[in-house]
């Protein structure tokens, strides 16, 4: 469905994508990796936002870069969303859709469907982050397109958004997907293929039976209770809300309110 070829895509002296050859096959991807490797252009080059320094990107066997015809294909959630501030959610989405010739029933379609309904009359920008997110969501959906770039998509909703995003892509069965997000273990049981992209190369791809344990291995978080903490040469922690550096005064902690 996609395929990149020696993919450049260089900012000055960045090399954002530094020669980047991978088929991505139809169902639902994942794209991963660390901050600042190139996800986020590689699909702004797979939607036709950027035109490639070098080497080629081609989506249903096409070319994005200024082909209007193949965009009309795709529906995209860049990360983070830009809107225009100073018109309404639902003045957006009907301008959009009709851009894409469907009518005010589609606007409420996807506007349901992410339960953007409760703040659609509002200006965009008394938006919070999370209702930014989900508008740009429902703009993504708008239309059923047979290919949809999600960057971040579970970026700054609540959990039980989170399930419901995850449910809809999943209930899409005739839709493709490229996902972006650092948000991954929810989403792998519904992902077909898996790409890892950092510092500008490919790190790896493959059918997620194939590469999940690789990925666990790459990105489970690490975060968590340092080691030192109890041990004899790590401050101690006495009461609750009071830290006792060794040898020095206690330390008063404020603890957070509640
Ligand atoms: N329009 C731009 N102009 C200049 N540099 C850019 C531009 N877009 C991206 N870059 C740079 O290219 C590199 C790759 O950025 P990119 O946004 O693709 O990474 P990412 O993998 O999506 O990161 P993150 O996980 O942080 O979103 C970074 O060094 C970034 O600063």
């Amino acid at each position: 469905m996609i395929e990149a070829r020696d993919l450049k895509k260089h900012f000055g002296s960045i090399k954002a994508l530094d020669g980047v050859t991978v088929d991505i096959p139809e169902g639902i991807t994942l794209i991963l990796g660390p901050n600042g490797g190139g996800k986020s252009t590689f699909l702004k080059l797979a939607t036709g936002v950027y035109r490639p320094s070098a080497g080629e990107i081609r989506v249903f066997g096409e070319v994005p870069w200024n082909n209007g015809r193949l965009k009309a294909r795709f529906g995209v959630a860049y990360d983070p969303p830009a809107f225009p501030q100073f018109v309404t959610g639902r003045e957006w989405l009907t301008l959009f859709a009709e851009s894409k010739g469907f009518g005010e029933e589609e606007v409420e379609r996807v506007a349901e469907l992410f339960e953007v309904m409760p703040f659609i009359d509002k200006r965009i920008n008394g938006y919070s982050s999370g209702m930014l997110k989900r508008l740009s969501l429902a703009q993504a959906f708008v239309g059923k397109p047979e290919l949809i770039f999600l960057d971040e998509p579970l970026a700054n909703i609540d959990f039980d958004s989170m399930e419901r995003v995850i449910e809809i892509i999943e209930g899409m069965k005739k839709t493709n997907f490229v996902v972006i997000s650092h948000i991954w273990e929810p989403l792998i049981p519904i992902v077909d293929w898996v790409v890892v992209i950092g510092n500008g190369k490919l790190v790896l791809s493959g059918k997620v039976e194939e590469v999940q344990e690789e990925v666990e291995k790459l990105f489970k978080p690490k975060v968590g209770r340092s080691k030192r903490r109890g041990s004899e040469d790590a401050p101690s922690l006495g009461q609750e809300g009071r830290q006792t550096p060794s040898g020095g005064e206690p330390l008063e902690v404020e603890a957070p309110a509640r």
